[in-house]
């Protein structure tokens, strides 16, 4: 198969890499002609993966409609600029696989709403899961959730993605798979703020848990389903990034609780910590859907200039309640 890739980040890259080790060629599109070169050149992306050697098989390059003439496009920028780059490309009905997580910024669409606004011609797919690119591209054992509504479409895609190491598993629930990746990356900051701050372990399990509850509420409240949420483009990814400084969003919650100003923690960056796009646009979209999501909302706080302490003073002071979603 001949296989598109839009984005040349860590995550771009690494899936990029996985499709020419099974075999396929793949056309990668980057934004900065400075990826493009490098990795033509030394078949290596220097500047998002500089530890992956990559294969010969991939061909970067800066003109979308070459990507666009291939059998299947996976899209991986980041998901506030998702909109903009799929209006470059040509909507020739070639199945779109979105690999970015979040939620859009303005209209609270799920990328999947907004690919299909865009893109009404091309079949969509979305592809989510624990997945750090590094562990990928060096062919570490992965699962993914790969879901469309379409889901003869998503068992499809799963048997022509597959490699030994890289395992996806179909479903038809697409606003469950997006949730959890738009959520945890919230939720992983969350966590990185119980580390920063020295709260222990078992701030950081409550954490995960009562996060994962409120992953739930707005999962069910947006038409998710719970076994999607339960899996791992939902706990499966809350997990792995709720508990590694591998995470770019659990480092950003780390230094947010060692009480680093979350400005001077984002200006620098050329990584995307996506959790901080998001973080705004759940507490929106939930409070439009009538869902309580205090750690959202505590996340929220800390990166518009609120103290930790207080912040986390009153999450303990909520209520007592009853334990569930
Ligand atoms: N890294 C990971 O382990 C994983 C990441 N993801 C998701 O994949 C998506 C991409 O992340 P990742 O690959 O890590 O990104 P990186 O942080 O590695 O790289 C930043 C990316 O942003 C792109 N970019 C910056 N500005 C723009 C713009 N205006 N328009 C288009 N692209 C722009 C850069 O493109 P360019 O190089 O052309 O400038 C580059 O590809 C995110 O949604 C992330 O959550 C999902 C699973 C795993
Ligand atoms: O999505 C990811 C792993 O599944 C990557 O997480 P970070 O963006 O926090 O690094």
């Amino acid at each position: 198969m001949k296989i598109g890739v839009i984005g040349g980040g860590a995550w771009g890259t690494a899936l990029a890499q996985v499709m020419a080790s099974g075999g396929n060629d793949v056309r990668l599109w980057a934004r900065e002609k400075e990826v493009v070169s490098v990795i033509n050149s030394v078949h290596r992306n220097t500047l998002f993966l500089p530890d992956c050697p990559l294969s010969e098989r991939i061909t970067a390059t800066g003109e979308l409609g070459w990507v666009g003439e291939t059998d299947a496009i996976l899209v991986v920028t980041p998901a506030q600029h998702m909109r903009t780059v799929l209006e470059g490309l040509p909507d020739n009905g070639r199945p779109l696989i979105l690999c970015s997580k979040g939620i859009e910024a303005g209209s609270l669409k799920l990328l999947h709403e907004v690919a299909h606004e865009v893109m009404a011609s091309s079949p969509i797919a979305v592809l989510s899961g624990p997945t750090f690119a590094h562990e990928v591209a060096a062919g570490l054992p992965t699962a993914v959730t790969l879901a469309s509504a379409d889901e003869e479409l998503a068992r499809d895609l799963a048997e022509r993605i597959a490699q030994p190491t890289f395992r996806p598993y179909a479903t038809g629930d697409v606003a469950g798979a997006e949730i959890g990746g738009a959520v945890k990356n919230v939720l992983a900051i969350a966590c990185g703020v119980v580390d920063g701050a020295g709260l222990g372990q078992n701030a950081r399990a409550a954490m995960i848990a009562r996060g994962f509850a409120e992953m739930t509420r707005f999962g069910l409240a947006r038409g998710a389903r719970v076994e999607t949420l339960g899996g791992l483009s939902g706990l499966g990814d809350l997990v792995l990034t709720c508990t590694s400084t591998s995470s770019r969003n659990f480092s950003l919650g780390v230094g947010l609780g060692e009480g680093k100003p979350a400005r001077e923690l984002l200006e620098d960056r050329r990584t995307v910590a996506e959790g901080a796009a998001t973080a705004p646009v759940l507490r929106e979209a939930a409070s439009e859907a009538g869902v309580d999501m205090p750690i959202t909302q505590a996340v929220c706080a800390l990166l518009e200039g609120a103290q930790v302490r207080p912040v986390i003073d009153a999450l303990l002071n909520r209520p007592l309640r009853a334990e569930g979603v």
